[in-house]
């Protein structure tokens, strides 16, 4: 998939200000950012729900405003909102879209995969929030697509689902299948993505591997430990060295901890500079934004 300096607007309102990026084959992006950000906007342009205001894009070749049949059942979607609330079973169901597609998964096995076994014969609208979303997500799998798209996939699942969730993606991904993802869980993220994408108000402001994504300064671990003089906190690229130093010093530290930040602690940060940004530029344009300049990390 390549994406190039996508924009979309609603009237006057810009959603989408230029993104450009790339999914590889059987790669999994995880696409981050905060509510309103441009995720589902962009998302729907990819899957061709949705016309493009400028730029280009191409998904599996084909350019989504003119994607036929054919090219959309090589396309899984998980859409954010739970559509399915029939009469029908959840076999029945799974088994009626498994008719759609040329070269669909074994519909048991992708029951057991949700972990809706116990659930097979029961009617979709019978079925619990979290227990309807895989059913959503057995139907974006089971015509055995080239590339899925998972909008919020696992909002509403208990944890062990999640897990289970989790071993499923990372199943299709092992059989080659790229997938875009978008999640407020970081740690799915984490889990899931070979890449992440941070947008924010409409532009994209990092992207690369999970744990590459920032800067080093926001990348740098804490040490923390209690002396006799009370709590310590130091920022250090070299957190093995200063333990080692302080109990050459003075024994073993009371109360260390050697903390890495997490995904969701440098999400925060940039999602945080973003904004900063876009208040200072607006302010210096008087409220335009048509005049933003890129910003330190701040990619445009
Ligand atoms: N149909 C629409 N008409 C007008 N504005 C829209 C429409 N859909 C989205 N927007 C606006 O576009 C911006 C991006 O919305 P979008 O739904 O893509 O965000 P998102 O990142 O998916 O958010 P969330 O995490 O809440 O799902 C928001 O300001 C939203 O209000």
């Amino acid at each position: 998939m390549r994406v190039h300096d996508l924009t979309k607007s609603y009237g006057a309102a810009t959603a989408l200000h230029g993104l450009s990026f790339e999914v590889a084959a059987g790669e999994t992006l995880g696409l981050l950012g905060p509510n309103g950000a441009g995720k589902s906007t962009t998302i729907e342009i990819l899957e061709g729900y949705r016309d493009r205001s400028g730029g280009e894009v191409s998904v599996l070749g084909v350019d989504p405003q003119h994607g036929g049949l054919d090219w959309k059942a090589r396309l899984g979607i998980v859409l954010q909102t739970s559509g399915e609330q029939g009469t029908a079973t959840v076999r029945e169901q799974i088994a009626h879209f498994a008719g759609f597609y040329p070269r669909p998964r074994d519909v048991d096995e992708v029951i057991a995969a949700v972990g809706l076994e116990s659930k097979a014969g029961a009617r979709i609208r019978s079925l619990s929030g979290g227990q309807r979303r895989r059913v959503d997500v057995a139907l974006g799998v089971v015509g055995n697509p080239e590339l899925l798209f998972l909008d919020e996939p696992t909002t509403g699942f208990d944890p062990e689902a999640r897990r289970r969730f989790w071993q499923l993606i990372r199943s299709l991904s092992e059989d080659g299948t790229s997938i875009v993802l978008t999640t407020h869980y970081l740690d799915e993220a984490a889990h899931l993505s070979d890449r992440v994408a941070v947008v924010a108000q409409g532009r994209l402001v990092a992207q690369g591997p999970p744990d590459e994504l920032g800067d080093e300064e926001a990348r740098t671990p804490r040490v923390v430990w209690t002396d006799s003089e009370g709590p310590h906190e130091v920022r250090t690229t070299e957190p093995g060295a200063l333990v080692a130093r302080l109990h050459a010093e003075g024994g073993e530290p009371r109360s260390l901890e050697v903390i890495r930040p997490s995904l969701e602690d440098v999400y925060l940060d940039l999602v945080a500079a973003a904004a900063r940004a876009t208040d200072a530029e607006r302010d210096a344009t008087g409220g335009d934004d048509r005049h933003r300049a890129s910003s330190a990390g701040v990619l445009s």
